[in-house]
């Protein structure tokens, strides 16, 4: 059992605050993911739960209990950093059994936890080893496997896959995932890829200059961001933005003036908003179709195939828009295309950002709300 609490967290550094009053709440066994571009804050928050870094003000509770003032090894939990550093000289066994040695436990139980840890992580047959004679993701999984004999409460992963190469990061990925419904332990993994992210999280937490943009489950995230920067900052290809103007508001939604002149209603909660305002629309690429009719059109600049799917990048008189299409797409550079819309699926965003809420709750993130699992979308 182990929660963890932040109640408004701040870190300044030299009179600059770097986390700007951080509240959050991590339940027992969850998997939560911080995210953000580099410099919001992620690392300096992940080390202040660990202890590796005072808190300028509000507390950190883990089970309840204040920790503020309590040294990382008394937090009952364990780190894995971006760079493993294991020991060169020492076996995989050693090197995974050496902080209970320091610790003084006895070298049956230790051998047991290191075995265990072994089986869990794969790494029976690589004990006897050097880690000179191991992969990059071997040794990964040995510092994984460092923090999995000390049986933590809490296991806090800082970038631990950037240093390996791309299929690696996907296996790995896999496994920590793997890892974490056999431990049923809570983990909190620090990341600036959005695609681990949505791949590992129950939980993400979108942060921006020491700041908590949103909270709430991958579907939730990628269906109802709440403004404009997590809508353009999860998902890839990145979400089209294009500005539109307001002619009518109704309790259906919010119609729009496309650019090319054609009218849409998008079913959105028009809250405040006048006709003849300005607002930004947004439509990810995968939502996007190639439509013989359809409202918006350009000329293909780029085409990338991956397969199952196409991206077409288009030069309109509005700028460049990114169409996923579908991977038999017939169509080449330099094309006439035009396309279209389900505006069911189409974001409205106010000049500051903030998302005017859709009248749609997606199916996805309505099941998770009933099962109650998490439902943090309106969590600040
Ligand atoms: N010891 C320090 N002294 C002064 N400023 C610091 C210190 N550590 C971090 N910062 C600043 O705090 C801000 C947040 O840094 P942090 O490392 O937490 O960001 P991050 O989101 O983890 O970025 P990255 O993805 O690049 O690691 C940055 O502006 C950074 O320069």
């Amino acid at each position: 059992m182990a929660t963890l609490k932040l109640d408004h967290i701040v870190k300044e550094f030299d009179g600059a605050e770097v986390i700007k009053g951080v509240d959050l709440i991590v339940e027992d066994r969850e998997f939560v993911v911080f995210v953000g571009p580099s410099g919001c804050g992620k690392s300096t928050l992940l080390r202040m739960i660990a202890g590796l870094e005072s808190v300028s003000d509000g507390d950190i509770l883990i089970d309840g209990k204040k920790v503020n003032q309590i040294g990382p090894a008394q937090r009952d939990l364990a780190m894995v950093f971006q760079s493993y550093a294991l020991y060169p000289h020492m076996t995989v066994a050693n090197n995974m059994g050496f902080s209970m040695r320091l610790a003084g436990v006895p070298k049956a139980d230790r051998d047991a936890r290191v075995r265990e840890a072994a089986r869990i992580l794969k790494l029976e047959e690589l004990l006897d080893r050097k880690p000179g004679a191991l992969s990059g993701g071997q040794r990964q999984r040995v510092a994984i496997g460092r923090a999995i004999v000390r049986n933590p409460g809490i296991f806090l992963f800082d970038e631990p896959l950037s240093n390996l190469d791309a299929a690696l990061r996907v296996q790995m990925r896999i496994e920590l995932a793997r890892l974490h419904n056999e431990l049923e332990a809570t983990m909190i993994y620090v990341t600036h890829d959005q695609v681990e992210a949505m791949t590992m999280a129950d939980k993400i937490v979108v942060l921006q200059g020491g700041v908590v943009e949103q909270v709430g489950s991958p579907m939730a995230l990628y269906h109802h961001p709440r403004n404009r920067f997590v809508a353009g900052f999860i998902g890839s290809p990145t979400m089209n933005f294009t500005e539109v103007e307001v002619t009518e508001t109704s309790p259906a939604g919010v119609q729009v003036t496309l650019p090319g002149g054609d009218s849409r209603l998008i079913p959105v909660e028009s809250g405040n908003c006048q006709r003849g305002e300005r607002l930004t629309l947004g439509v990810r690429p995968e939502h996007l179709t190639i439509e013989d009719n359809g409202p918006m059109g350009g000329t293909v600049t780029v085409i990338e195939r991956l397969g199952g799917a196409t991206s077409l990048y288009i030069a309109t008189e509005d700028g460049e828009w990114v169409v996923m299409a579908d991977g038999e797409v017939q169509k080449r550079v330099n094309n006439a295309v035009r396309f279209g819309f389900d505006p069911g699926r189409a974001h409205l965003f106010m000049e500051n950002g903030d998302a005017l809420p859709s009248l749609n709750r997606h199916p996805l993130v309505n099941i998770e709300r009933r099962e109650n699992r998490i439902d943090t979308m309106d969590q600040q």
